[in-house]
């Protein structure tokens, strides 16, 4: 059994719709499909969910929702099928008698409860269009399967009930004779009380490592509209090369950094159980793509390098002018954790801790106001984190160019500065 994983720009239209089936018909394993939400529907369904917990009238963001929809149900020549169409109008019945609810004060469950309707609506379609096209499947409702705790928007996941829920509510199907194509959505989960929760966004590569580990699966292949995992995003640089091979340890460096064509916490299932990853084009699905795998040999052919831009740098200083040392690095580290600050980088000097974090001044003054009166907070904003794996001094020259550095840090394969 294998996972294959769709993101959005993959279901984007009914022409990529149409891509999908081809690609999966042509593949005769037993399959789990893990589908996300189509185009930029998870942004739409975000100004949604903004608009409905304040409060505010919704309409015109539902319309475009459900047009966007509408048409890719139409060029797909769904809108003949009855029992697709009554799947269909129940969800929008569904989200409807959600939105005529009061929302309740707590916004990240709202999010779940609204915004995993892309999941839902974008698997329904395309198991109703491949079962349309003789590609016999069965929908799966992650949200009876991938069980997580409470934390609305991150859920944490619970590792053996979701994989006996797995094991459960699919292995039947897998051992069934013939070949079996599940198709599920990616980015949802659901508590003990059977609330519906999300992964955190961009969640749904997550999602194909979790089922990957649940049912000990062959492999996972994502398939994506670059051809590969490169040595840098192709939309910030020319001349971008495919890294064919490289090992856990590497993907999950470098998705860590921020090259955002794998979800960082994918690897890890995968890794546990030495399964492999492949990164492929569906655009091109018989190109190589990338092996993600346990042997290092390959990965250091290639220098990689990744930009995160919008940072801030925090530079903390105990104000007595005492050293940097276990009692205030405890304080600097609760308030992090209070204030749910993610940390990009960090570096301290004797009197001075200084990190790097996505820029949100919200979390920013939350930070400052935990911290008190004795440190004093300096920053700046709008800053530039650059990493370079396996560098060499040519590549840092040409890559940092006349901008200031503000903090360099390096280590034997990564190179890391924070630039203006
Ligand atoms: N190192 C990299 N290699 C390939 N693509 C990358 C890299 N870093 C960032 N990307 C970006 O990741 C995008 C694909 O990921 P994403 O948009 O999240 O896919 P999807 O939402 O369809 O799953 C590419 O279009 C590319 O711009
Ligand atoms: N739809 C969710 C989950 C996801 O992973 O989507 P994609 O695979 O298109 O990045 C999001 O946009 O965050």
């Amino acid at each position: 059994m294998k996972v294959f994983k769709f993101g959005g720009a993959s279901v984007k239209n009914a022409e990529a719709v149409e891509n999908v089936r081809r690609i999966i018909s042509n593949t005769s394993d037993d399959l789990m499909v893990v589908i996300s939400a189509m185009g930029k529907m998870t942004n739409a369904f975000e100004e949604l969910v903004g608009r409905y917990s304040k409060g505010e009238v919704t309409g015109q963001q539902l319309d475009k929702i459900r047009a966007y929809h509408d048409e890719i149900v139409h060029d797909l020549k769904l809108q003949e099928d009855e029992f697709f169409m009554s799947l269909y109008e129940r969800l929008f019945e569904k989200l409807l008698g959600k939105l005529s609810e009061e929302p309740s004060a707590n916004y990240d469950y709202e999010y779940d409860q609204v915004v995993s309707f892309g999941e839902l609506i974008s698997t329904t379609i395309i198991s109703g269009f491949l079962n349309a096209q003789g590609v016999e499947n069965e929908w799966i409702d992650a949200r009876k399967i991938i069980r997580t705790d409470d934390t609305y928007r991150e859920g944490k996941v619970d590792w053996e009930l979701t994989a006996a829920l797995f094991k459960s509510k699919t292995g039947a199907l897998y051992q069934a004779q013939g070949r079996t194509i599940c198709i599920t959505q990616g980015f949802l989960g659901h508590t003990d009380t059977g609330q519906t929760t999300t992964l955190g966004r961009e969640g749904s590569d997550y999602s194909a490592g979790i089922a990957a580990w649940c049912l000990d699966a062959e492999s996972v292949t994502i398939w994506k509209d670059v051809p590969g995992m490169l040595n840098a995003d192709p939309k910030f640089f020319n001349n971008t090369e495919r890294l064919p091979k490289i090992s856990f340890r590497e993907a999950i460096e470098l998705s860590y950094y921020g090259a955002s064509v794998i979800h960082p916490k994918t690897i890890k299932p995968l890794q546990n159980k030495d399964i492999p990853l492949y990164v492929k084009s569906f655009v091109d699905p018989n190109a190589d793509g990338t092996e993600i795998q346990r042997d290092i040999t390959s990965d250091h052919l290639i220098p990689s390098y990744i930009f995160k831009n919008d940072q801030t740098l925090i530079s903390i200083s105990p104000r007595d002018f005492s050293f940097i040392v276990e009692g205030n690095l405890r304080d600097i580290f609760d308030a992090l954790h209070q204030s749910k600050t993610k940390v990009n980088l960090m570096q301290n000097s004797a009197i001075s801790f200084s990190i790097c974090v996505n820029e949100d001044e919200e979390k920013l003054n939350l930070l400052m106001n935990l911290l008190g009166d004795d440190y004093e907070v300096r920053y700046n904003t709008n800053l530039q984190l650059m990493t370079v794996r396996h560098y060499n001094e040519e590549i840092l020259q040409s890559l940092k160019g006349e901008k200031e550095v503000l903090l360099e840090q390096k280590s034997r394969h990564t190179t890391r500065f924070v630039m203006r």
